[in-house]
C-alpha cells in the first residue's frame, strides 16, 4: 500500500458551483477565449425561474458560452453595462458568499441533516411523491445523526466551516478595500447559521444597491450553488427591495487562473516533500454526487471537475512536473449510484498497482477541516 500519503492542507475554499444554467442574458461573445476561458458568469436573479429547470440545468455543451468577465466589474442585471468603477454616486456594493453551512456543536448535527435532506436538490423526489419530503427528511436525518456526530466529533465536535467562511469574507472585504472598492461581504450559508435569509435581513438594512452574488463552491452542482441560488431566486421574486437591486451572480469559477494557479503552488509545494516527486501520484478527490444528477437532470459538475483537474495538471506540466494522477469521488449517500471512481476503491487499486506514494489533494470536500483532513479520516486505514 502507499508508503507516503501527503494531504495538501485545506485552504483553498470551503465547497463547490451551478453552471450556465442559471444565465440567461450572458454578454460573452465579444470577449476573447483565453486558456482559462469558462463559462460565462453573469446571470440575473429576474430572469430565474425554478419551474423551468431545464433553462437552469441545460447540459447541453452548446448553450454553455465561453467567456472570460473581469471579477472586479459589476455587471448591471439589466443593462449589462460594465462600468470601469463600479461605485457610483451614492450606491452602495455589496458581496453575499453563499456556502452550504455546517453544524456548530455535535446537538446540531440532526437538526443541520434535516435541513440539508429536506432539499429538494439534495433528496430529489418525483413531484408525486414531494409530500414525503420532510418526513423523509426526519427519518434519514435522525438515522444518519450517529454516523455524522462521529464524524464532527473527530474534528473538534463541530464543523468549521462558518469559521472558515468568515475569515475569507474579511479577506475578500480587504483585498476589495484596497482596489478602492468598499464593498460589505456577507455570508449566507444554506442549512445552518447564519441562514441566507438573514444574510439577505442584513443586506436590505444596509441599503445596499448593488449585489454581487458568489457561492463559494468552484465548480458548479445542482446540489450546492444550484440550491442556493435556487432558495435566492424565490426570495428576490418575493421582495419589491431585492427585485429592484442590481445584482449579478458567479455561478463557478473553477477555471479561474488565480485558483488553477493556486492549487498548482499547493501540490508543487507538497511534492517538494516526497523523496522522489516524480514518483509520486497526484490522486484528486472530490465531493460525489448522485450519477442521475448528471445523466439525468442534466449536472455539469462531473464536466467541470474533469476539466478543473485538467487545467491544474496543465499548469503542473508547464512548470516541468509531469506526474501520474487520477480523480475519484468520495462521499456517497444512500443506496442509489455515485459518481465513479470511488475513492475508497481506486486508493485500494492505488496500492494493488504497487503505487509507493500519493499526494492526496481534497479539491471539492465534504466534511473539511484543516486538523484531520476528510481523506485520512475515511481512508486512512485502507
Ligand atoms: C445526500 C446527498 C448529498 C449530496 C448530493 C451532496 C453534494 C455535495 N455536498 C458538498 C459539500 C459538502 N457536503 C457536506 C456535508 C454533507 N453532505 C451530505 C450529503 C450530500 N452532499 C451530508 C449527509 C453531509 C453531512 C456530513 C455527513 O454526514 O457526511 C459538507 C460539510 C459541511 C461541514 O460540516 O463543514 C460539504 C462542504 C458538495 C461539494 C456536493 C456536490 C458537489
Ligand atoms: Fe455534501
Amino acid at each position: 500500500m502507499a508508503e507516503s500519503i501527503a494531504m495538501l492542507p485545506w485552504s483553498i475554499s470551503s465547497a463547490a458551483p451551478l453552471d450556465h444554467r442559471v444565465m440567461l442574458r450572458a454578454n460573452c461573445s465579444s470577449q476573447k477565449l483565453e486558456r482559462y476561458s469558462g463559462t460565462c458568469t453573469e446571470a440575473s436573479f429576474s430572469r430565474l425561474s425554478s419551474t423551468q429547470p431545464s433553462l437552469l440545468f441545460s447540459n447541453s455543451k452548446k448553450s454553455r458560452l465561453k467567456c472570460l468577465p473581469p471579477l472586479n466589474v459589476l455587471v448591471d442585471s439589466e443593462t449589462q453595462a460594465v462600468p470601469a468603477k463600479p461605485l457610483v454616486g451614492n450606491d452602495k456594493i455589496g458581496v453575499l458568499l453563499l456556502n452550504l453551512g455546517g453544524p456548530e456543536t455535535l446537538d446540531d448535527v440532526q437538526p443541520f441533516l434535516f435541513n440539508l435532506f429536506a432539499d429538494p436538490d439534495i433528496i430529489r423526489l418525483p413531484r408525486l411523491f414531494r409530500f414525503l419530503q420532510k418526513p423523509l427528511a426526519q427519518f434519514i436525518s435522525v438515522f444518519r445523526a450517529p454516523k455524522s456526530k462521529e464524524g464532527y466529533a473527530a474534528i473538534g465536535g463541530g464543523s468549521p466551516l462558518r469559521r472558515i467562511t468568515d475569515a475569507q469574507g474579511e479577506e475578500l472585504k480587504k483585498a476589495l478595500w484596497s482596489k478602492d472598492v468598499p464593498a460589505n461581504v456577507y455570508v449566507g450559508m444554506r442549512y445552518w447559521h447564519p441562514f441566507t435569509e438573514e444574510a439577505i435581513e442584513q443586506i436590505k438594512k444596509d441599503g445596499i444597491t448593488k449585489l454581487v452574488v458568489l457561492p463559494l463552491y468552484p465548480q458548479f452542482s445542482i446540489s450546492t450553488s444550484g440550491s442556493s441560488l435556487r432558495l435566492l431566486e424565490s426570495i428576490f421574486r418575493e421582495d419589491e427591495y431585492l427585485v429592484n437591486m442590481q445584482h449579478t451572480v458567479i455561478p463557478s469559477w473553477y477555471q479561474r487562473e488565480g485558483y488553477i494557479k493556486a492549487m498548482a503552488n499547493l501540490i508543487e509545494k507538497e511534492l517538494q516533500g516526497f523523496d522522489t516527486p516524480q514518483k509520486c501520484v497526484i490522486f484528486f478527490s472530490a465531493h460525489g454526487v448522485p450519477l442521475a444528477y448528471v445523466e439525468e437532470a442534466g449536472d455539469p459538475y462531473k464536466a467541470e471537475m474533469e476539466e478543473c483537474v485538467d487545467l491544474i495538471m496543465e499548469e503542473l506540466e508547464r512548470r516541468g512536473l509531469n506526474n501520474p494522477y487520477t480523480l475519484a469521488y468520495q462521499s456517497r449517500v444512500g443506496p442509489v449510484e455515485w459518481l465513479k471512481p470511488y475513492t475508497d476503491e481506486t486508493i485500494i487499486d492505488l496500492g494493488k498497482k504497487g503505487v509507493k506514494n500519493l499526494l492526496a489533494v481534497p479539491i471539492r470536500f465534504g466534511r473539511c477541516c484543516d486538523r484531520v483532513p476528510p481523506i485520512c479520516w475515511s481512508y486512512g486505514c485502507i
